[in-house]
């Protein structure tokens, strides 16, 4: 009997020990050699995970094109002081491994992945609101700022708009789509039909919390900090992780009259754009406009807006035209100019040349508006169209070259080829709301437009096809010297990252020594590294 128990007892042990250092093992994997096993006495231990599922899902965008990018492991922070260790604990290491933020990972080319290295999934720290450290959304007003809301880097901005509302209040500047977080907008820079206007988001930042890649957490304004303030807002993730954004918030309105004009010629459609931004008292709140061509129109997240008659009557013009273009504008009201709203519009359209009979309107809420690209989205991953591969490509375009760019690139290559799926859209902003110190690059020019060619592929085979077109779009810019600039940009080497940035790049290397020295941050966009 006693024999029994001894043995027992010592299997009772072994199996402790075993199953101990199994539980350590499944956390983190001591064999990749990229992080040492030193992590594990960290305070962030229990929230490092190396589960097969959790690497997969974190190195997964919403591009699909970048595959295999896997880290070593993946962090789900409950509250700011996580990150902190990771980071700090990366950074005294003599070979630092990388840190990549994923905030809702809406990359299309591997931006948020860090091969071998930690993801920092952001939203996990939303799943932790309670913890008094973290940020959520929290609303104030002061004599100096107005109203304000601070704002987690995690949030969504789906996030911010319900709950600023509650106040009656919202943000000024938006993203067509809601459902990317503060801090991934705010490392590029956060572009709608509101830019004209108002700026990019990131000009209507007043203060941020940033950890830097030397583990520091640094509050950085315009008057504080103001080099890693700078450097943050488009910085493409490069300088630090964004923790908290105080955004600008104004009084937001009830309704809005939307409408869509369409023309058959590209001059008359943008000298209407053109015209549109360049009023100022009482003048449009938001301004886009977009191609329609036979293929890629009437299929697409941006269609919905159109009834099935009138989709009958498009499809025929565009059998007739091969390549029509959508001006889209639209007007906040709310109760106080209920009454007048129709007749402030009416000024606005009067002598615009859009083709009569076709102008399409829709009265809608703010937040119906707001959330356009939702019921598309909805309705195309019903169909398994959504979660597919998106060769996309965003540029900015001077004005004197959008009339070329026409010419060249919608009608010589895109039309031409036929192989275009998915949103074009086109719209001219300006620069007279963006701050040169902001690290985002966009053309020297007064004007400038924002092209999207928000391509969807049915499989890798025609992403690649899709992605040969893009490539030669931005071969022929190059060539004849558009100066356009890429938004949410790719570039594959350190040269074509020097040209991208120009006369910017000095500061935002001088920005790297100064606040990522041993380079740990963002690998994924592929600038140091
Ligand atoms: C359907 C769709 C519609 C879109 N519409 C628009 C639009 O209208 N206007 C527009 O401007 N853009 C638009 N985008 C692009 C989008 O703004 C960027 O891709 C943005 O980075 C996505 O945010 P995210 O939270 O998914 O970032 P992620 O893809 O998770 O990260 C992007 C980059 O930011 C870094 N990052 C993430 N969080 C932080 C943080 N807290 N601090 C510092 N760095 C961080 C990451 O490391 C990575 O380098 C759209 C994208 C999609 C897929």
């Amino acid at each position: 009997m006693a024999k029994f128990f001894l043995s027992y007892g010592y299997n009772l042990i072994i199996f402790f020990i075993i199953s101990h250092l199994m539980s350590i093992l499944g956390k983190l994997n001591p064999w990749n050699p990229s992080i040492p096993y030193e992590i594990l006495s960290l305070n962030i231990s229990s929230k490092l995970s190396t589960n097969s599922h959790a690497i997969k899902e974190s190195s997964k965008d919403f591009g699909k094109i970048i595959q295999e990018i896997l880290p070593a492991a993946v962090l789900y922070p409950s509250c700011v002081n996580d990150i902190i260790d990771l980071i700090q604990f990366s950074h005294d290491l003599s070979v630092p491994f990388h840190v990549a933020a994923k905030g809702h990972g809406h990359s299309i080319r591997g931006q948020a992945m860090a091969k071998n290295g930690v993801i920092v999934e952001m939203s996990s720290l939303n799943n932790n609101i309670n913890n008094n450290e973290n940020c959520g959304v929290r609303v104030s007003w002061d004599s100096g700022l107005g109203f304000y809301a601070d704002v987690g880097g995690e949030q969504l901005w789906i996030d911010v708009l319900r709950s600023t509302l509650e106040y009656g209040l919202a943000p000024v500047s938006w993203t067509d789509y809601l459902y990317l977080t503060v801090g991934g907008t705010l490392s590029n820079a956060g572009i709608s039909g509101q830019t004209f206007r108002y700026g990019p988001q990131i000009s209507n930042v007043h203060e941020m919390d940033v950890i830097t890649g030397k583990g520091e957490l640094v509050t950085c304004s315009k008057d504080m900090n103001s080099e890693l303030f700078f450097g943050v807002l488009g910085g493409l993730g490069q300088f630090g992780i964004i923790t908290r954004a105080r955004i600008v918030l104004d009084k937001a309105p009830t309704r809005v009259k939307w409408v869509r004009m369409l023309y058959d010629d590209f001059s008359k459609f943008t000298k209407d754009q053109e015209h549109l931004i360049s009023i100022h008292h009482n003048g449009l709140d938001y301004v886009e406009g977009s191609l329609m061509m036979e293929q890629s129109s009437l299929n697409n997240w941006r269609s919905s807006f159109f009834s099935p008659s009138n989709q009958t009557e498009i499809a025929s013009l565009l059998s007739k035209n091969k390549i029509m273009y959508c001006l889209e504008i639209v007007k906040y009201y709310d109760d106080q100019n209920a009454n007048t709203i129709d007749e402030e519009l009416k000024k606005l359209v009067k002598g615009l040349k859009y083709l009569g009979g076709f102008m399409f309107k829709k009265d809608v809420s703010f937040v119906e508006f707001l959330n356009r690209v939702r019921s598309g989205e909805l309705e195309l991953q019903s169909k398994g169209k959504w979660d597919v591969p998106h060769p996309w490509l965003n540029l900015f375009v001077p004005k004197s070259s959008i009339m070329h760019f026409h010419a060249a690139v919608f009608v010589d290559i895109i039309l031409r080829q036929n192989k275009t799926a998915g949103p074009i859209l086109v719209y001219p902003t300006s620069r007279k709301r963006w701050d040169d110190r902001m690290s985002t690059m966009i053309p020297e020019e007064e004007t400038f437009y924002c092209v999207g060619l928000l391509h969807s592929s049915s499989g890798y085979k025609e992403c690649k096809i899709l992605d040969n077109q893009n490539e030669e779009i931005l071969n022929y810019c190059d060539k004849v010297g558009l100066n356009i600039k890429q938004y949410l940009p790719h570039y594959k080497t350190k040269e074509d990252w020097i040209k991208h940035f120009g006369k910017k790049w000095n500061i935002f290397q001088q920005r790297k020594d100064l606040f990522d020295p041993k380079m740990i941050l963002s690998p994924g966009q592929r600038i140091f590294n």
